[in-house]
């Protein structure tokens, strides 16, 4: 059964950020953000996604991992902080607006258009610039090299594939443009085991191509094990944030996470 191990006023930084001279890509800081009402799910969170890393969020069901992730996205407003893109504030500023920035968004559960062919779903991703047709050839022959599976279904039904085949289209989708940051909600849900390894196989090269991650994830063991930069979130607030080696180095960090594995395993 899960504990809560630690439940500090003040959230604990686990060593310093891997990459940390770096700016971020993405900033929450300080951010109170309510569904309804004056009920707030987030309270005073703060989370920086910085360039060139795979920055985890892990935390038991309801912390709030989904709900920072969309505020990341501008789906959600903040009632109180910020949302920032290279340091500056664009809270408020619409989802659609993001992928001017270079930043993607694979929402959880299934965003495919099912009846439209895997090609037709990738031409969509090029909607805004859909008349200048070489740049839609150069983008779809670049998702197809990246996914050759994707090329030799390319006329099949979305919906007709396997899951796990779903799943690279809608990563194919979101990287056709080219995105230097890319925020991924929940990747592997409901996908079978060997599915979902090749997928954090997939998502664990992006910063090879200069992708920065954002990785929400109910998977700890494979979110801890990809991830450069961890945060744990509970009841909506910073539990604790470190790097990936000093959470290995920490053994009472390695004890909480083990914790919420066993009691994963165990649900
Ligand atoms: N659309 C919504 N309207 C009202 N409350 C919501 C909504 N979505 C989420 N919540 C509530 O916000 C809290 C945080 O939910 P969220 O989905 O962000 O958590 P999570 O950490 O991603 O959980 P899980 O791991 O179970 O997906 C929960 O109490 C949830 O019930």
């Amino acid at each position: 059964m899960h504990r809560v191990v630690r439940n500090e006023q003040q959230p604990k930084q686990a060593g310093p950020a891997a990459g940390a001279l770096a700016p971020p890509v993405l900033e929450l800081r300080n951010v109170d953000v309510a569904y309804h009402g004056d009920i707030r799910i987030l309270q005073g969170l703060s989370m920086a996604v910085r360039p060139g890393l795979i920055t985890g969020v892990i935390g038991p069901n309801g912390a709030g991992k989904s709900t920072a992730l969309r505020t990341f996205y501008g789906l959600l407003k903040p009632v109180v902080g910020d949302v920032l893109i290279d340091g500056k504030a664009v809270t408020g500023m619409p989802p659609w607006r993001f992928i001017e920035h270079g930043i993607a968004l694979v929402p959880q559960g299934r965003s495919l258009f099912n009846e439209l062919s895997v090609e037709d779903n990738l031409r969509l991703a090029c909607w805004t610039f859909r008349r200048d047709k070489a740049r839609v050839a150069e983008a779809l022959d670049r998702t197809y090299a990246q996914f050759p599976m994707l090329r030799e279904r390319r006329s099949q039904a979305a919906g007709a594939m396997s899951g796990g085949q779903q799943r690279f289209l809608e990563l194919g989708r979101a990287l056709a443009l080219q995105p230097r940051a890319v925020l991924l909600d929940e990747p592997t849900a409901m996908i079978a085991p060997k599915a979902a390894s090749e997928i954090y196989e997939f998502v664990r090269e992006l910063p090879r191509q200069g992708i920065t991650v954002l990785l929400v994830d109910q998977n700890v063991r494979q979110c801890v094990r990809i991830s450069d930069h961890l945060y744990v979130l509970e009841l909506g607030r910073n539990k604790i944030d470190g790097s990936a080696q000093a959470f290995s180095e920490d053994s009472s960090l390695r004890d909480m996470i083990a914790e919420w594995i066993d009691y994963r395993i165990d649900a």
